[in-house]
């Protein structure tokens, strides 16, 4: 992505992206520290923070820090925030992007799945954002980019992620406004079927690879795609864009195909009004057999 920003657009710039040592994070934290930003990624695996932190820092110009937290556990949020601001002073730049969850058909997820995936990408996010608009961004302004997914016709075999999702987008509307007159932009990227190491892991069975031929684009996004709209909404290019949602799935969004397929069925009878003539329901439109099923 050399070259489609100005050098030093982030110069002087404190950021902070969840889940930033791996993915779209890290490509996140890669263009902030490619314009200057000092940035810290925070994660549960401390291994691949350390490794990302090190190879960033290494091309500069700008750093990267990394740090151990679970946005699950507020303690480690406050530590985290806390953190970033006394080594680096500040706090402009909040990207939510740590998450997760699993493919599992909404009738077969536990309570603690559900719980585990709800606490993760909408209460771990809304403490993340609350924490930083606390300690700083109310008093100093600042821009939040929150990380969302294409779950904008339900999300079926994810019902989990998709719930958690559109709250967060509901979300960002709603701190766009509460938090306009500190200065603080919030805006959500909602990205489509992007190729990261941990999609491909765990979408199993050459999935991503078979999505790729049925997407719009005829290919997966890649996490620097993803990453240039976050910098730009990060930037003051979009100093008027606030509460906005910005898809980066090539079209898929407004596009028929999804993960789950309908089975053939004649399970959802028609409402047919009184009944006819012959005091007898017609048979199901479409259906050579007639169910006619009532609850
Ligand atoms: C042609 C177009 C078609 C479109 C097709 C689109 C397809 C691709 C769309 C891609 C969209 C999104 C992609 C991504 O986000 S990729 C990268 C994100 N990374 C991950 O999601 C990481 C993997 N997930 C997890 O780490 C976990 O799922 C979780 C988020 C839950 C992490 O929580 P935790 O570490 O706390 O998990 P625990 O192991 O403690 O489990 C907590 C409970 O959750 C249950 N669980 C966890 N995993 C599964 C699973 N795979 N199946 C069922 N249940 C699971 C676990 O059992 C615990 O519950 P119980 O105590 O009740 O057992
Ligand atoms: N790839 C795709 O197609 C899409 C991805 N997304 C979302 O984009 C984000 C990045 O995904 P991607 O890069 O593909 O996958 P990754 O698995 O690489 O990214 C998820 C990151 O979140 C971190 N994370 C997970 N749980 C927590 C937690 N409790 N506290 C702190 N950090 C956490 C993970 O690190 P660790 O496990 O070490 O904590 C990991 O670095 C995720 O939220 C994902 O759901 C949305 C739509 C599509």
């Amino acid at each position: 992505m050399a070259g489609l920003f100005s050098p030093g657009l982030f110069a002087g710039k404190v950021a902070l992206v969840t889940g930033g040592g791996t993915g779209i994070g890290r490509a996140i934290a890669g263009q902030l520290v490619e314009l200057g930003a000092a940035v810290t990624v925070a994660a549960r695996r401390p291994e691949p923070l350390r490794q990302t932190a090190a190879e960033l820092t290494a091309a500069g110009p700008g750093r990267c820090h990394h740090l151990q937290a679970d946005i699950r556990r507020e303690q480690d949020v406050l530590r985290m925030v806390e953190t970033v601001l006394e080594r680096d002073g500040a706090l402009h730049l909040l990207v939510n992007n740590g998450g997760g969850q699993f493919v599992s058909p909404a009738a077969d997820i536990s309570r603690n799945g559900w719980r585990a995936v709800i606490e993760t990408n909408l209460t771990g996010t809304f403490t993340v954002c609350q924490t930083a608009h606390r300690l700083h961004m109310r008093q100093h302004g600042g821009a939040v980019v929150n990380i969302i997914a294409d779950m904008f016709r339900g999300f079926p075999l994810m019902a989990h992620t998709g719930a958690s999702r559109a709250a967060v987008e509901n979300l960002t509307r709603t701190l766009a406004v509460e938090w306009a007159h500190d200065g603080v932009r919030v805006n959500a990227v909602a990205p489509g079927v992007i190729y990261s190491a941990s999609a491909a892991a765990n979408y199993a069975d050459g999935l991503l690879e078979q999505c790729a031929g049925e997407l719009p684009a005829r290919r997966c996004g890649t996490t620097h795609e993803v990453a240039a709209a976050v910098c730009f909404l990060l930037s003051p290019g979009a100093s008027y864009v606030s509460g906005a949602t910005l898809r980066v799935d090539g079209a898929a969004s407004l596009y028929a195909r999804q993960l789950h397929r309908v089975p053939a069925h004649d399970r959802l009878p028609p409402y047919r009004g009184r009944a006819g003539p012959t005091g007898r329901a017609e048979p199901a439109a479409g259906s050579g057999r007639s169910r006619d099923r009532e609850w």
